[in-house]
């Protein structure tokens, strides 16, 4: 497995630095230190306040579970008939510096908790119907470091990757990422710390 991004050296300098990745069938780059730790570390206390978390329930072969993190959706809904929430002031201000960096206006935001290593999410693509032809997501974290992994579905030789990423970074998944490859969160049995992870998105 390739591991990107686990220079420390660089990863302490807090500069910003942009990364497309060369990979087929996918649109993937990464603002590391998007967001400058002290505003980061607002953000993150902010959200964690003030969001209403709560854990979902999910069906999976008749059998009911708790989904491994909390969740809650903000913005234009994916169910046309359930309620609005409307975003706050830090996740407009938030949606507005990605707007701003990658040029794509979203209408909504799904805002995760990772309390620790046993929540995680597992291989799955964001291709639902309502998000479009080509759907564009653009993921902010804050809070732990976690590995995002992608996997490419159908060309199985091609290795599976795994980008870290940290508090204030930002990447953006388009083209056809969400068609031709999977993405995960693994969980894990080390001792961490929270994770706040924002993912912006277009519903039509
Ligand atoms: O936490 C992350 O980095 C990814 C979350 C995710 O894949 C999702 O919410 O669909
Ligand atoms: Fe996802």
């Amino acid at each position: 497995m390739l591991t990107l991004f686990e220079d420390t050296q660089l990863f302490n300098s807090g500069e910003l630095r942009i990364k497309a990745f060369d990979i087929p069938d996918a649109e993937l780059t990464l603002w590391e230190h998007f967001i400058k730790r002290d505003e980061a570390d607002t953000f993150y206390n902010t959200l964690l306040a003030e969001t209403p978390w709560k854990q979902e329930e999910i069906t999976v072969y008749d059998k009911t579970h708790l989904t491994p993190r909390m969740c809650v959706w903000y913005g234009k809904n994916r169910d046309p008939l359930k309620p609005v929430r409307a975003l706050t002031p830090t996740l407009e201000t938030i949606k507005q510096k990605v707007e701003n960096a990658c040029g794509v206006q979203f209408t909504s935001v799904l805002v995760n908790l990772y309390r620790d290593g046993k929540d995680g999410v597992g291989w799955h693509r964001d291709h639902d119907r309502e998000l479009g032809p080509r759907p564009v997501v653009a993921s902010v974290s804050f809070g732990e470091t976690r590995p995002f992994e992608i996997r490419h579905k159908f060309k199985k030789e091609i290795e599976k990757i795994r980008i870290l990423l940290n508090h204030g970074s930002f990447l953006l998944m388009a083209g056809e990422m969400q068609h031709f490859w999977e993405h995960q969160v693994p969980k894990t049995a080390k001792e961490i710390k929270p994770r706040i992870n924002l993912t912006f998105r277009i519903v039509y």
